[in-house]
């Protein structure tokens, strides 16, 4: 009541307190953007990392990892001490039969779940060393990830799917708009960009995906059997866009597979059986 009787003597020029809420938020957007401002008055280009990337530098060093589930009183012992190494700009592909571990292997190279034993260094860091926190936002602003299942949000368009990672990582409003555009461009979807996923083929479901996965231009992309729900013209097509992201992104992608046919491309194949890489 004590706001309604205030409301009501509010004089019309003033501003309600949802008004000035507004306010403030296109305040503090200006202020983001202008952080983003050149002295010329040019946009500025995108926010510079903090570590540049150099090219023969190691993004994911995988150390003897292990991975232990408890089941009841049962143990079961996954991954049995994995080995390997992801640089800037390569496809590498994690082969193997259902349930010999590769879903478990990108949770972790991903940050989302931790080794039982061993260490994975992303960028000469370890992971098991971060908090919680940071491991959060080197999963928003450095690694992009797509699952079989397009993982779009059903209600928004293409664009707003993209959209929505650049708001996520924090990237400046006034960059959002020639990303978005760029990326749905990339894969093939620039006449798409209104369309909602229930009005797309499941390939370009997949490809609105992959470009909400690299519009914040993380370093890696991480993906889990991308086109296992794709016909082979799907599949290809898939293919065809990581190929081209790889060079135009300078990002690296790992990626599991049951796929003989697309493991060709490949960088690296490292073949998964019961737990351990296989040479
Ligand atoms: N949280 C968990 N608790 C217990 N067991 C688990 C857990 N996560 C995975 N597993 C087991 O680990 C094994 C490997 O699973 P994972 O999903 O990594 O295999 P995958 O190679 O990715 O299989 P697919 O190709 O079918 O996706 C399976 O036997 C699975 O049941």
């Amino acid at each position: 009541m004590k706001w309604l009787r205030k409301r009501k003597q509010t004089d019309p020029g003033e501003t309600t307190p949802v008004l000035a809420a507004n306010e403030q938020k296109k305040k503090k957007d200006a202020q983001d953007e202008a952080e983003y401002i050149e002295e010329d008055g040019q946009s500025a280009a995108w926010p510079a990392r903090a570590v540049p990337v150099v090219t023969d530098e190691l993004l994911l060093d995988v150390r003897g990892v292990e991975r232990t589930f408890q089941t009841g009183s049962e143990k079961v012992h996954v991954l049995k001490g994995i080995d390997m190494v992801v640089r800037p700009g390569q496809l590498v592909m994690l082969k193997g039969r259902s349930g010999s571990g590769k879903t478990t292997l990108l949770n972790m190279l991903g940050g989302l779940d931790l080794p039982t034993k061993g260490e994975i260094f992303f960028r000469g860091d370890s992971l098991s060393s971060w908090s919680d926190n940071k491991r959060t936002v080197t999963r928003r602003n450095d690694i992009g990830f797509i699952f079989q299942a397009f993982a779009l949000m059903p209600l928004l368009s293409a664009y707003e799917n993209v959209e929505l990672s650049l708001r996520m990582a924090n990237i400046p409003r006034h960059l959002w708009k020639a990303r978005v555009q760029h990326c749905l461009e990339l894969v093939g979807l620039g006449k798409r960009m209104k369309h909602r996923p229930y009005e797309m083929s499941g390939g370009e479901q997949q490809r609105v995906a992959i470009a909400k996965a690299i519009a914040h231009k993380p370093l890696l992309l991480l993906a889990d059997e991308p086109t296992a729900e794709l016909d082979s013209q799907m599949g290809a097509q898939v293919m065809g866009v990581f190929r081209q992201i790889l060079h135009t992104e300078n990002i690296a992608i790992c990626m599991t597979t049951h796929d003989p046919t697309i493991l060709e491309v490949a960088d690296h194949v490292y073949e998964m059986v019961d737990g351990k890489f296989i040479s």
